[in-house]
């Protein structure tokens, strides 16, 4: 889904961050709806005519009560045109609502579609919480930008057009005198209109800047708790909320200080008119009705005017929106191709999956955290990957899924290159536990079935059991249907790592890739665990990375990285003879015993 922010953000940045491309970018989602907008506009119009030709009507009452003529003609027309206008108005309003929500729905799924198909490297950079209030917030500005905004301004625009045409009729000189009103209003308007953008600018930063300081509280909620820090983290919170409150202030202020100066300037020549038109009525070179009908425009004014106020207010947060989410559309996709035809079949000559002098580094600007690694993964059986601390270890797995490219060598599955493969060929044949074993919302069978939907009920039942998991099945209230909560709180650390493993193994994968925890996990949970991988191990090519003796023990093939390189590689007998830092991590880190 292509939109015209996206199109707009992937433009050249110097019209990104210009106010041509922020118009361009605002009617292009109005253009989208333009059936709709176009009807919404049409309808104000007649509306407004409606209500322009209610002070024609007033003067007709007074002429007949003048001449002493019958009422009921011109109290008639009054009465349909009063209610034609207000019925007009509601029919306008409702297809203009819709309209909005129609437009914001458009912005909203594409946003979040951009988000969720957005590379690894690209969300890495944002905070979650600001990502989240940019969709909800900013869109609901763009809501009213693109519709009420643009449809009051042009409403406006003709009452106010409409509304001096019939005073010229009446009475140019009493005109001039309202001009007045008019030049003062837009004015007014020059000025604080960039004051209302700034504001409301630095009302949605501040805003952001609370969602991604509460998303940092709420995903740590029990480190906050225990550190005790939640005063602190309240200080930042609540610092925050006031910013928002300050500016959200600052632009309620110049909003009414701008309804202050419209009511003024109406009421002000109101009087003027009322006096100069006095005098013209005293030396009968005005008629008293077109005196009252003039005045009666002048009111009538002060709606135009407030909705070309409002319209413009709205345009200009809009585009401020508009401005703040070109980013999150811009943000760079995963392409989803299919890769170059032939897909994979078997294994390829030197093992399964192979490093080849590959090179990486997080950003350009970094250190390189691999390079120039090269080791081949043997088909079948276990690979263990030990090494220090941020020696690279994961990061082997981000790149073998294609989270991150390599900035040199490449990287083989099958004999094939992976980057010819297309991702999402690449990732039906892998399965991965990540470290966290993160486990979704929703119940134990949707986690389970998370990486294979379609898989059937019986493998499910055989994967439970593999994994050990029955005895949590039998325990939980509802079984599979269990909700496991929010972050799956409702599960230990073993059950959660299980249930990554068994999400990982119902999937099928060629190749299991296994970032083992560096948890301490009782010597059951551990014995079920290295055996559930064993017996994967017999089926598909097991990488792990390794922070246990066991797992290195049960291991064909050990690959010890240091610094981003590989050190060396052999089996567990052979290193612990030849490799010294293999012989100190199998003492000091890898000291959890088998079980
Ligand atoms: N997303 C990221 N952005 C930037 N740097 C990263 C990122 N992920 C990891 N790093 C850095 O890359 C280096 C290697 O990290 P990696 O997670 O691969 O190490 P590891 O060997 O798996 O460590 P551990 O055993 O502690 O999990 C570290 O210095 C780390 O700080």
């Amino acid at each position: 889904m292509v939109t015209h922010l996206a199109r707009w953000a992937s433009r050249a940045p110097r019209e990104t961050g210009s106010e041509r491309g922020e118009w361009r970018a605002l009617l292009g989602y109005a253009a989208a709806e333009r059936r709709w907008l176009l009807v919404g506009i049409l309808l104000g119009p007649v509306g407004t005519l409606g209500a322009l030709a209610q002070p024609v009507a007033a003067k007709a009452i007074i002429d007949a009560l003048e001449r002493g003529a019958s009422l009921w003609r011109p109290v008639v027309v009054l009465t349909v045109l009063v209610v034609a206008a207000a019925a007009l108005r509601g029919l306008d309003l409702w297809l203009l609502e819709r309209t909005a929500e129609r437009i914001v729905r458009r912005v909203r799924l594409d946003l979040v579609t951009r988000l969720v198909r957005a590379s690894v490297p690209a969300t890495d950079r944002h905070p979650v919480g600001e990502l989240t209030t940019r969709v909800t917030a900013d869109t609901t500005l763009l809501r009213s930008g693109v519709t009420h905004g643009l449809v009051d301004t042009l409403v406006g625009a003709i009452g106010m057009v409409g509304a001096v045409v019939f005073m010229a009729v009446l009475d140019v000189r009493l005109l001039l005198v309202a001009a007045f009103v008019v030049g003062a209003t837009f004015l007014g308007l020059v000025v604080l209109l960039p004051r209302m953008r700034r504001a409301t600018e630095h009302t949605q930063r501040a805003l952001g800047g609370v969602g991604a300081a509460l998303e940092r509280v709420l995903v740590a909620t029990r480190t906050v708790k225990a550190s005790q820090a939640e005063h602190r983290e309240l200080a930042t919170l609540a610092e925050r909320v006031e910013d928002a409150y300050r500016h959200g202030l600052s632009f309620a202020w110049l909003r009414s200080v701008g309804g202050v100066v419209t009511g003024l300037a109406v009421q002000g020549a109101f009087l003027v008119v009322l006096a100069v038109g006095g005098v013209l009525v005293a030396r009968g070179e005005l008629e008293v009705s077109a005196l009252i009908a003039f005045l009666l425009y002048l009111f009538y004014l002060a709606g135009p005017i407030g909705s070309l106020t409002t319209g413009v207010t709205q345009i200009n947060q809009a585009l401020g929106a508009v401005a703040r989410l070109a980013p999150l559309a811009a943000l760079p996709q995963e392409e989803t191709s299919h890769g170059l035809p032939g897909g994979l079949d078997g294994t390829g000559a030197g093992g399964v999956v192979e490093f080849d002098r590959v090179t990486f580094a997080y950003r350009a600007d970094r250190d390189r955290v691999l390079d120039g690694v090269t080791f081949a993964v043997p088909a079948r059986g276990q690979t263990a990957v030990v090494g220090p601390s941020g020696s690279g270890k994961s990061t082997l797995f981000a790149l073998l899924q294609r989270f991150y490219e390599p900035q040199d060598g490449r990287i083989l599955l099958a004999g094939r290159d992976i980057r010819d493969l297309g991702r999402s060929e690449l990732r039906r044949w892998l399965g991965y536990v990540e470290q966290d074993s993160p486990v979704l919302d929703g119940t134990l069978r949707d986690n389970l079935l998370y990486a294979a939907p379609d898989a059937s009920e019986a493998d499910l039942r055989d994967v439970v059991r593999e994994t050990r998991l029955d005895e949590l099945v039998e325990r939980l209230p509802r079984g599979l249907d269990t909700d496991v909560g929010t972050r799956g709180t409702a599960l230990s650390g073993g059950e959660r790592q299980r249930v990554a493993i068994a999400r990982a193994l119902l999937r099928r994968p060629e190749v299991l890739l296994l970032d083992e925890v560096t948890a301490h996990l009782d010597a059951l949970n551990e014995k079920t665990l290295r055996e559930a991988v064993a017996r994967a191990a017999g089926h598909c090519t097991v990488i792990v990375v390794a922070h246990r003796l066991s797992t290195v023990r049960s291991a064909r093939h050990i690959v010890v990285m240091e610094r981003g390189r590989v050190r060396a590689q052999g089996a567990h007998a052979d290193l612990m003879a030849e490799d010294l830092l293999y012989r100190r991590l199998v003492t000091t880190q890898l000291t959890v015993p088998s079980a």
